[in-house]
């Protein structure tokens, strides 16, 4: 039988969540690279004793804290959300089981039994955003169907959701007839018969 993805997407305002990388190497830059292209107002620290200059320089342009030094339980509080990314494994285990006691969401980097969540290939016109995951088992799909998706996705359709927003605000009438009416009017976007639920 095919093999299913059973993660739940969500689409996070990193902006009002404290997001925390343990790290301040490579993975942590690559990391701090795409959530900040998705998610340019995040609010994170990294914390790490020692920090490449790529890093540092990515960090100094966007809302990030910086902390220099070793990590411990303490740099937890307050944060929502963590990302471990340190060379040293047992480091990175201990950052896992400590979240894990306290219920916050952690994802150790390139290591999948200790991921509560991955983070996904993501492309972004507009308003329109399309997170794309492969359930962990080929990193380097997601990035190529991310270059697909930035490639074939027109940049004109955040003027179709803009529009439609707008027009969504001139019907008249009770909220079923409102979908009805947009439904009706997009029809011609999809080629294929209207099954209900989709
Ligand atoms: C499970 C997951 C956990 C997580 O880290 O969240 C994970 C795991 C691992 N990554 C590894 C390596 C690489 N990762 C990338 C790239 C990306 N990896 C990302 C996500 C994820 N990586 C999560 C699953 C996502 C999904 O469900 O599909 C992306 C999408 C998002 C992001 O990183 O933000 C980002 C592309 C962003 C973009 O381009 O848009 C490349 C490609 C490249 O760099 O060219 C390589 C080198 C090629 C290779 O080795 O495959 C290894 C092996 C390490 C080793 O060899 O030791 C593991 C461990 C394993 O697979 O077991
Ligand atoms: N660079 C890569 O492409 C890949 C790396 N990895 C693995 O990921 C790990 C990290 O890789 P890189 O980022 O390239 O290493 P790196 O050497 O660039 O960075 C390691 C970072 O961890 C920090 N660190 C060490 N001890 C710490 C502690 N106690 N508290 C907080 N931070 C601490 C260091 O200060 C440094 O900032 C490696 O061990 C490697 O096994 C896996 C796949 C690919």
């Amino acid at each position: 039988m095919q093999e299913r993805n059973n993660l739940y997407p969500i689409f996070l305002k990193a902006q009002r969540l404290h997001i925390l990388i343990v790290g301040g190497g490579s993975v942590a830059e690559e990391k701090l690279h795409f959530l900040l292209k998705s998610s340019p107002d995040a609010k994170v620290t990294l914390v790490a004793p020692m920090f490449r200059e790529n890093t540092l320089n990515l960090a100094k342009q966007f809302n990030v804290e910086v902390v220099e030094d070793y990590y411990n339980r303490t740099y937890l509080n307050g944060k929502h959300l963590v990302i471990a990314t340190t060379n040293q494994p047992d480091i990175n285990i201990e950052v896992y089981n400590d979240c894990r006691a306290q219920n916050i969401l952690v994802n150790v980097a390139d290591n999948p039994p200790y991921c509560d969540f991955y983070m996904g290939g993501i492309v972004t016109k507009g308003n329109v955003k399309i997170a794309i995951s492969t359930n962990g088992k080929s990193p380097t799909t997601a990035k190529r169907l991310r270059q697909f998706f930035e490639d074939v996705i027109p940049e004109h359709i955040d003027d179709l959701v803009k529009n439609l927003n707008e027009y969504r605000k001139t019907i008249k009438g009770d909220f079923e007839e409102k979908v009805q009416t947009l439904n009706e009017f997009t029809k011609g976007l999809i080629n294929k018969k209207e099954a209900h639920h989709d």
